[in-house]
């Protein structure tokens, strides 16, 4: 994950003060890619402790098409709670979006299905897309989508992702959404019979909070583990049936957890 501390020095070093919603305060750059071969291991951050229940529930949960946080809250997941509205629920964010995005006649498009399905029948395509940003909707969701779109693409037996997100949280917030859609990309990749390719990540808005920048120093002076490997233990019906238990993470070695506190 050497090119995940490059990204944080670059956006100490480059970075411009810039003020944001959350009235914290960030550093920021604009427009940064990141890539990660999936065959050399699964790209999770080794100079801290990332808590891989939350991104294991948050991404199953997407997969269902929730969007109340109720089923976060059974399983100790507690990463959305700032955001909900008195009844746990966050208006029509990515759950909604990805299995149900309501069309201007009335009908409801499951993209996750659809994109598997096309990724089956039609490895070659282009159009190998889903899109989280609806416009229509975005004013309805508690916070407009961060990472929006994301594209597959498969050449040689191999499955890879590319992910745009419109503002990274690179210290909480990015090592989370890397983790997850590298799952995401392994899942699929089973479900399709392919193996894993690449993950590019690309980021717009990239920034560090003010009240980050401590942790992120003590994170640049840690010397990063060789990466994971993950283990899916059995290959689920369909995409939607993976639970908890199937996925294994062998040999993460990390350092401690930093503490540090979301901006809301
Ligand atoms: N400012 C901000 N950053 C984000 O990353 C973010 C949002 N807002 N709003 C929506 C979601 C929620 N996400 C979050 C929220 C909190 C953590 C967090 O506090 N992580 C801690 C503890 C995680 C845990 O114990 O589950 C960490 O150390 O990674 C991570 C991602 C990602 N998103
Ligand atoms: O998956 C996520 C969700 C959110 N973030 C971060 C990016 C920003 O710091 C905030 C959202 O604030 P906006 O003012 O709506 O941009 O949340 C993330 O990094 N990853």
């Amino acid at each position: 994950m050497r090119n995940y501390l490059d990204l944080l020095q670059d956006v100490l070093d480059n970075g411009a003060k810039k003020e944001d919603r959350t009235g914290t305060g960030t550093i920021s750059v604009f427009g940064r890619q990141l890539r990660f071969d999936l065959s050399k291991g699964f790209p999770l951050v080794t100079t801290k402790k990332i808590h891989l229940k939350s991104v294991i529930h948050e991404l199953l949960w997407f997969l269902k098409g929730d969007t109340n946080i109720s089923y976060l809250k059974e399983h100790g997941v507690r990463i959305w709670d700032e955001w909900a509205d008195e009844n746990g629920n966050l208006g029509p964010v990515y759950g909604s979006q990805w299995r149900a995005w309501e069309t201007a006649d009335g009908r409801h498009i499951d993209q996750i299905t659809n994109v598997i399905q096309a990724i089956k029948k039609n490895p070659d395509s282009r159009r190998h897309l889903v899109s989280a940003w609806n416009v229509g909707e975005v004013d309805h969701m508690k916070l407009p989508p961060c990472h929006f779109v994301f594209q597959f693409y498969v050449v040689e037996g191999k499955l890879s992702c590319m992910l745009t997100m419109r503002s990274v949280d690179t210290f909480l917030g990015l090592p989370f959404n890397i983790a997850s859609y590298a799952l995401l990309t392994h899942m699929v990749a089973q479900q399709c019979d392919l193996e894993v390719g690449e993950f590019i990540w690309s980021g717009g808005d990239v920034h560090i909070y003010s009240n980050h920048l401590e942790q992120v120093k003590t994170q640049l002076e840690r010397e990063p583990y060789p990466l994971p490997k993950l283990v899916i233990k059995r290959k689920p019906e369909s995409i939607f049936d993976y639970v908890y238990e199937d996925f294994e993470f062998e040999d993460y070695q990390c350092h401690p957890t930093i503490k540090a506190t979301v901006a809301v």
